[in-house]
């Protein structure tokens, strides 16, 4: 399901800053990210990768420069953008009436999924979610919770993934498995852009990485390169 492929960039940062107050969050950057290709943002707590990440998907807006998606200004409430572009959050929020299951219908819904129940139990599965469907949120663990986020953003159509330190919670395992759902989704032809601590997850998804300090990039590149030069690999 999804993605369309091209050459073209399907997320453009131009000169994107923000600014709270007389903090300056993120320092003017430029990006461009073209489907089937992945990006790894990658940097201290408060470097600005979440700043930048809600700027991507419209969930912020800039103070300075542009961010494009599919060429048109981008905005959460644009129902393109709303059609397209898939995010999983840095945290947990859940209807605590909704079963595992039930949360997913809704996305379903919500986007027209055509065949919607194979597709849930497919993503049930592969996140392995499957035993606990019919559970609550708060009969959760933390790393079930966070599988349940993912599994909502691959419920639904996609041509950009945009995912906030999706490894947290997660056991070596289910980290494993998100690499290798994040190469797929490439493969797919989806654009995926994250935040990341997880330097292995970058140098196994990412063809580049920018590694931020106090709003600015500071190196960028391929992972292998930047995490050399930032003296995490020798
Ligand atoms: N709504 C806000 N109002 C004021 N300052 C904010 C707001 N959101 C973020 N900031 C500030 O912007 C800076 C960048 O924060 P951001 O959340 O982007 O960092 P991060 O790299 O994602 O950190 P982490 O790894 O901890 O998630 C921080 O100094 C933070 O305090």
């Amino acid at each position: 399901m999804t993605a369309r492929n091209g050459a073209d960039a399907l997320l453009q940062l131009r000169g994107v800053s923000r600014r709270y107050g007389d903090r300056q969050a993120l320092h003017p950057i430029d990006h461009d990210l073209a489907a089937g290709r992945c990006t790894a943002l990658f940097g201290h707590n408060g470097s600005g990768k979440s700043t930048l990440l809600r700027i991507a998907c419209g969930r912020d807006a800039p103070t300075g420069g542009r961010a494009l998606f599919a060429g048109r200004t981008v905005a959460e409430d644009d129902p393109e953008v709303r059609a397209r572009v898939a995010v999983v959050g840095d945290s947990v929020a859940c209807y605590p009436d909704l079963t595992v299951r039930e949360h997913l219908e809704l996305v379903t819904v919500a986007h027209a999924v055509d065949d919607a129940p194979a597709w849930i139990d497919q993503v049930l599965a592969d996140r392995r979610l499957a035993d606990h469907a019919d559970a609550l949120p708060n009969a959760l663990s933390s790393g079930q919770l966070q599988s349940l986020l993912l599994a909502a953003a691959l419920v639904r159509p996609r041509d950009l993934l945009v995912l906030d330190e999706p490894e947290q919670r997660l056991d070596p395992g289910a980290r494993a498995r998100l690499a290798a759902l994040l190469v797929a989704e490439k493969e797919d032809g989806v654009a995926v852009l994250l935040a990341t601590h997880q330097a292995e997850l970058a140098e196994e998804v990412a063809d580049h990485m920018i590694a931020l300090e106090d709003g600015r990039v500071i190196e960028q590149g391929t992972p292998a390169e930047v995490l050399r030069k930032l003296g995490v690999r020798s």
